[in-house]
Order: structure tokens, then C-alpha cells, then sequence
């Protein structure tokens, strides 16, 4: 007999007490996505069960994968390194997913703002890479669905799509399904990758830039999105724009203030300047990218403060309200999920400081406690973090900006924001809810309350139905009852 889930379904014999089981297992489908981001790749398999896909909170993280070395954009110009690169974790796929479920499972690379700053200075180099990175996958037994590079706008809004699912705030399996729950409260996103930073939240508000707006139909619902990607703000282009405003006019030697007390660092002034976020700053005159800088920091919070808030620009705005950089946003609203490196700032200061940071005024005091430490101090009370601890004051500051007089997140909003690296299980990021998208696993219309239920409320409503009704015949037959004893004793008198 067919099952329901054939022909994804194993046939297993099991024995028990003499007795012979004819078993069927359902094998769970799988979805492999590359996360190909600006600092690293990450390689995420979900998995959900093959007779399910519609629900949300179905599909759950399965394994991930690290591969060494860089984002696929650090091989740029050596696009085989950039192939190479993936095989270990594409390895780690063939053992993770059984054989039998390889050539159905589809498998997506998604590039981030490292290939859309590598599309802007070589948009050759960046197709080799694309390409190279396409072939390797195609290398192995998985169905290849492309690889892309994702719009700003695209990396904002899978990233809320992923955090809204694994809140299950499209629909819940209440009692009777989401016929009882609609519409519930979504969260908004905010990613701090390393090249660039996603905000990203549903708002009643005109959104007077239609580049910023997105519509979205899920689950029989409507959302009307505001998301903004800021390319040239990631943690690390934030670092090397900061360095190459600080280093104007300097050669040779310079202090940095949002670099901790203790620490030095010698480089080529050059490589300040090899990216497209910096490539505007480059000195006009006496500039000899061979040069040597050596850098010393000085672990002074306003200084840093100061310098920090002048790689954004708060002044011109062409709409009635902008966060910076002439960019349109209106006021946020409702929760936030923080994720990506905001995740690992906000932990840093924290378990080093000891303050909770829940309002705007914490983490400016933990912020200001963290540019204090000398480099020891911070090696004493974070060593796992050893090789980035030079780089926290700096985000810690860069946070407290974005955060406050960006984004305009006060006493009240701040403590709305979550900050959180999985949901359960799952990672939190644009890959889950890219492959949703992708793989028609996230439905725009109700998926309709036979399929909204699940087996246990459909017996539960069969069950209620059943005494709804046997209480009404009951009444029924009372009434009829009474009413032949009253006509009898109206006879007989
Ligand atoms: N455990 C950690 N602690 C602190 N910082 C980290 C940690 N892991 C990664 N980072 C840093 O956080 C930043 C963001 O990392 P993430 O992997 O989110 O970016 P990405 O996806 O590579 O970049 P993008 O999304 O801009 O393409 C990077 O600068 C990275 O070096
Ligand atoms: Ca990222």
C-alpha cells in the first residue's frame, strides 16, 4: 500500500515479540542553504517533515557548517580558492542528509554585502567567483538551485521573514489553528553583518522612499515592510572607515581611541583603502600606500564617540524624518530581534561589565566601562574572544549610535529589542527564511483550517461537536418529554 509520504517513505521490518512489523518511516525533506556573507560562509540544512511543509515552526535546523578562511569575496581573482573553500561543508552535506534524499534536496548560495562591494570595484572578478562557487556546487549530488547575489532589501527581508517564522507569529497551532490568532504582532529584524547592516519592521507609517518599502502576502496576510540595508556598515567596513577618517593627515604613527589602552597594530596604509566604503577618503597628497602605520590605542570613550558618530552623517534630509545618510525611516515600532554581531557586542558587554544592558543609558555605561579596560583587562575577562577584543569598544560605540541617534531607539523601544543568536535550535539570519521563500514553503494565502490543524485539535473539535450536538438532542428530547406530561396532566385535568 502507497503511504502518504511515498516515495520519500523506508519500508522497515521491525520484529517484536515474534511478531513481524511492516514499519513505514517517513524520511524528512531537506533544504541546504550557503550563507556566502562578507566575513565567512555559513552553510545551514534545514529539514521538515515530508508530509508538513505549510505550518510555520515547521522546518527546523538540521546541521551547520564553518568552513576556514573568509567570505567567497576574499578570493576574488583566485575564483577556484573560492569553490575549494565550500567543499568541506558541502562534504559534511552528503554525510548529514541520507543518500537516499541527496538528489532531492535543493541547495541554495546566497552572497552578501562582500560580493555586492566586490560587484562595485570588479563586477568581473565578482561573476568569476559567483560562477566558480556555482560550478563546485554543482559538483555534488544535491539540486542546485543558483547562486545570487541577494539586494539589500532582499537580505532585510528574508531576515525578518526567518525571525517572524521561528516566533511562529504567521500563524500558531492554537486549539482550532490560526482562525483564533490572526494577524498576531510581528518582530522587526535588525542584522549587523560584516560589510553591512539591515533594519527591517513592519510599520503603519507612509514609507515615503519606495526603495525602503515591501510589500509581503503570508499565510493570507498582508505586511507592509520597511526595510533599509546600509551597505559600508558592517563591523568590519565600520572599522576601516573609522581607521581611515582617524588616519587623515597622520603618517607613520597614530592613536586610536576606540582601540584599548596596550594595544598596537602596524599596517600598510593601503589596505585602509582597497574598499569601495573607503575608496572616497583616500588622502589627496603625500599618500604612499606601502607605507607602514602603526596604530596605538588610547581607550578614550568620547573620543571614540565623537569620531565614531562622524562616519554617519546626520544632517540633510529630503523627507519629513531620516535615521542618517539621507535615508527615509519611520518611527520604529514594536519588538525587535537583534542577531549577527549585534548578538555577540551585546553578550561581550554584558559578561564583561556586569550590566545588564536594557535601555539606551546601559549601554552607553557599558560601552564607556569597555573602552576603560586596558587590552589585559579584557584578555583576563573574555580570552575566548582573544583574537576581537580589540574591536569592541569600537562596536560597542558604533552600536550605541546606530541604535540611538540612528535608528532613534529610546528608553522606551530599547528594551524591546531581544538580542539573540538562535531560536531554539535555529540560527537566526536571512538563510531560513530565503529557502522558505525560495522553495514555496511559506504559503501567501491561508493555508485553510483543514491543513491549519493539526490531527490532536481536529479530534479535540470532532469531540466537542459530538457533545454539542448529544446535549442538544438531549434538551430536545426534555422538552418533548415535558411537553407530552404537561399535555397528559392538562387532559386529566
Ligand atoms: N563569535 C564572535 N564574536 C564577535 N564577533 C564575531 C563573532 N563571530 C563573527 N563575528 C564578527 O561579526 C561580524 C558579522 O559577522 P557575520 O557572519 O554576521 O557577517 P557576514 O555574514 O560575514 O557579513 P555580511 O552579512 O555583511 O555579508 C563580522 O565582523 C565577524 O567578524
Ligand atoms: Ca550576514
Amino acid at each position: 500500500k502507497q503511504h502518504s509520504c511515498c516515495p520519500k517513505c523506508i519500508h522497515d521490518v521491525i520484529k517484536a515479540r515474534g511478531q513481524a512489523f511492516n514499519l513505514v518511516k517517513c524520511l524528512p525533506d531537506y533544504g541546504i542553504v550557503l550563507d556566502a556573507g562578507s566575513s565567512h560562509t555559513a552553510m545551514y540544512i534545514y529539514k521538515w517533515p515530508a508530509d508538513k511543509q505549510n505550518g510555520t515552526g515547521v522546518v527546523t535546523q538540521h546541521t551547520e557548517c564553518h568552513p576556514k578562511g573568509g567570505g567567497i569575496s576574499s578570493y576574488a581573482g583566485q575564483q577556484r580558492e573560492a569553490g575549494r573553500s565550500l567543499q568541506s561543508c558541502l562534504d559534511q552535506a552528503t554525510r548529514d542528509i541520507p543518500r537516499a534524499r541527496h538528489h532531492l534536496t535543493p541547495v541554495y548560495l546566497g552572497a552578501t554585502a562582500g560580493m555586492r562591494l566586490l560587484n562595485i570595484s570588479s563586477p568581473v572578478q565578482s561573476a568569476q567567483v559567483l560562477k566558480e562557487v556555482g560550478r563546485t556546487i554543482q559538483s555534488y549530488p544535491f539540486n542546485y538551485q543558483g547562486a545570487a547575489i541577494l539586494s539589500g532589501q532582499e537580505e532585510g527581508a528574508y531576515g525578518w521573514v526567518t525571525v517572524n517564522y521561528l516566533l511562529e507569529n504567521f500563524i500558531k497551532y492554537g486549539f482550532v489553528g490560526h482562525w483564533l490568532s490572526p494577524g498576531r504582532q510581528t518582530v522587526g529584524a535588525l542584522d549587523f553583518g560584516g560589510a553591512s547592516t539591515q533594519i527591517t519592521f513592519v510599520t503603519k507609517d507612509e514609507v515615503e522612499d519606495k526603495r525602503d518599502r515591501m510589500n509581503l502576502r503570508l499565510y493570507g496576510h498582508d505586511y507592509s515592510l520597511y526595510t533599509h540595508s546600509f551597505l559600508c556598515y558592517g563591523r568590519d567596513q565600520v572599522f576601516k572607515r573609522l581607521l581611515a577618517h582617524l588616519v587623515t593627515g597622520h603618517t607613520g604613527k597614530m592613536s586610536h581611541p576606540c582601540f584599548p589602552a596596550g594595544y598596537n597594530v602596524t599596517m600598510k596604509v593601503g589596505t585602509l583603502f582597497d574598499s569601495p566604503c573607503t575608496v572616497g577618503l583616500t588622502p589627496s597628497s603625500g599618500y604612499n600606500p606601502q607605507a607602514a602605520l602603526s596604530v596605538e590605542g588610547s581607550g578614550d570613550y568620547d573620543h571614540c564617540l565623537g569620531n565614531m558618530t562622524e562616519i554617519f552623517s546626520f544632517h540633510s534630509c529630503p523627507f519629513s524624518q531620516c535615521s542618517f545618510d539621507k535615508v527615509f525611516q519611520p518611527n520604529v515600532s514594536g519588538s525587535f530581534m537583534a542577531f549577527s554581531a549585534f548578538f555577540y557586542i551585546h553578550q561581550f558587554l554584558q559578561t564583561t561589565t556586569g550590566i545588564l544592558v536594557a535601555t539606551p543609558a546601559q549601554l552607553e555605561e557599558a560601552a564607556r566601562a569597555v573602552c576603560n579596560m586596558s587590552i589585559n583587562e579584557m584578555l583576563v575577562l573574555a580570552p575566548d574572544q582573544e583574537p576581537r577584543l580589540q574591536d569592541f569598544c569600537a562596536a560597542s560605540v558604533f552600536t550605541k549610535v546606530l541604535f540611538t541617534r540612528g535608528y532613534g531607539f529610546d528608553e522606551i523601544s530599547f528594551p524591546r529589542i531581544s538580542f539573540q543568536k538562535k531560536a531554539g535550535d535555529t540560527s537566526v539570519g536571512w538563510a531560513l527564511g530565503y529557502m522558505l521563500s525560495l522553495s514555496s514553503l511559506l504559503p501567501g494565502e491561508s493555508v485553510g483550517l483543514r491543513k491549519a490543524l493539526k490531527p490532536g485539535a481536529w479530534a479535540a473539535l470532532l469531540f466537542l461537536f459530538a457533545l454539542l450536538l448529544t446535549t442538544a438532542l438531549m434538551y430536545v428530547s426534555l422538552q418533548a418529554c415535558r411537553g407530552k406530561k404537561k399535555g397528559s396532566s392538562d387532559i386529566a385535568s
